[in-house]
């Protein structure tokens, strides 16, 4: 029986990093890491986060350091935070402190943009030492504002390796965040990023006030081609009528907070994605860098995608929110599944 995991290392202070950190410090043994001395020593010295997540006081418990060999020397657990356009460089500083006991969890939701590779994929190549079992991806309906403000919230983690994913839960179950294990990892990933691309369309669609059967629509046959793609890649369909697929869709298509949302309601404004993302900065929409990805390996895999190709013309290519909505609709008649 191995033993229970005693501390945790957050590596990231985006707003999602600060809010797991100062959440589970409440009841857990935490160290956050940070990019620079300096933005540590901002961090202890004012116990808040005023770039990401302002109205938060970290815990006095909660350890903040830029050392990596600190922040992991003692922590068995390390969950990586960060944008997945720099999921690699920022493992790439931890490896030569990282051994073979260590469990890497991967928080982040999206692909890396050049190879087209999922987080986990991505950390089992740059950790050559760490028994692919023991590297995983957590992901679920997690807004991050609410997670820190201590409201009830689910998630769900996603390990090869059952007793590994049981481990991780203990550590990280808390009063308020409440985990579900899945061994599906594929699965749990592809939902986490592609629901991204669905929500800056939802967004679109509440912008352009096309009614809440158009919504309806969009984001149930927008989970039908996230299936498909996922299931391609062997993953199993069921995931996808769960919290990390249709539970976190519902609410980031809901929420006032999701930056991607934010996104499609701005495109339907006629916006260019360059002014979006500049007024969005230094925040990211993972969504945006999904969709060109998605769309890319939905042509490869030769998946039918509808949503996410409209989602991508609009995107990248100028085309206006309501002229998408149109092909959509006129599509050729089918059947459902
Ligand atoms: N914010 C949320 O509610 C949730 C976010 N996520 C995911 O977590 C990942 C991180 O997103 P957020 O924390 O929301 O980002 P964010 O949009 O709050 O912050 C991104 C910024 O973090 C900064 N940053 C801080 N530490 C960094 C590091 N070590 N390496 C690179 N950049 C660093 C950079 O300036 C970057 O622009 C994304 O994949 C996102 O999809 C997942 C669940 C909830
Ligand atoms: O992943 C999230 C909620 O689960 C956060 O969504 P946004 O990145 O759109 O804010």
């Amino acid at each position: 029986m191995k033993r229970s995991i005693e501390r945790i290392t957050v590596v990231g202070t985006g707003s999602w990093g600060t809010a797991l950190a100062a959440m589970l410090s409440r009841e857990h043994e935490v160290t956050l890491l940070c990019r620079s001395k300096e933005e540590a020593e901002k961090l202890s010295t004012t116990r808040r986060n005023e770039r990401f997540l302002p109205s938060i006081v970290l815990p006095e418990q909660l350890y903040i350091t830029a050392d990596p060999e600190i922040a992991t020397s003692q922590c068995p657990l390390v969950i990586m935070v960060v944008p997945s356009v720099a999921m690699r460089e920022n493992i790439r500083l931890l490896s030569p402190y990282l051994s073979e006991n260590h469990i890497v969890l991967s928080a982040a939701k999206g692909f890396e943009p050049c190879t087209e590779l999922r987080m986990t994929q991505v950390l089992q190549a740059e950790l050559p030492g760490i028994d692919p079992k023991n590297i995983g991806a957590l992901s679920g309906p997690n807004i991050a504002l609410e997670v820190a403000e201590g409201k009830p919230t689910t998630s769900v983690v996603a390990f090869p390796d059952e007793q590994v994913a049981m481990r991780v839960i203990n550590a990280l179950t808390t009063k308020t965040f409440r985990i579900y294990g899945s061994r599906d990892v594929v699965g749990v990933e592809i939902a986490g990023a592609l629901k991204n691309v669905i929500a800056i369309g939802a967004g679109a669609i509440d912008g352009l006030a096309a009614g809440n059967n158009a919504k309806a629509a969009f984001v149930t046959r927008g989970i039908a081609e996230i299936s498909r793609f996922g299931i391609v890649q062997g993953a199993n369909p069921l995931t996808f009528a769960g919290l990390a697929g249709i539970g976190d869709l519902i609410v980031t298509i809901t929420s006032k907070y999701s930056r991607n949302r934010w996104v499609g309601q701005e495109f339907a404004k006629g916006r260019k994605l360059a002014d979006i993302l500049s007024e969005l900065h230094p925040q990211v929409a993972e969504g945006v860098e999904t969709t060109r990805t998605a769309w890319k390996m939905a042509q490869e895999l030769a998946v039918d995608m509808p949503i996410i190709e409209q989602t991508y013309k609009v995107m990248f290519e100028g085309k206006p929110v309501h002229e998408a909505l149109i092909d959509l609709m006129n599509r050729e008649p089918k059947f459902e599944s």
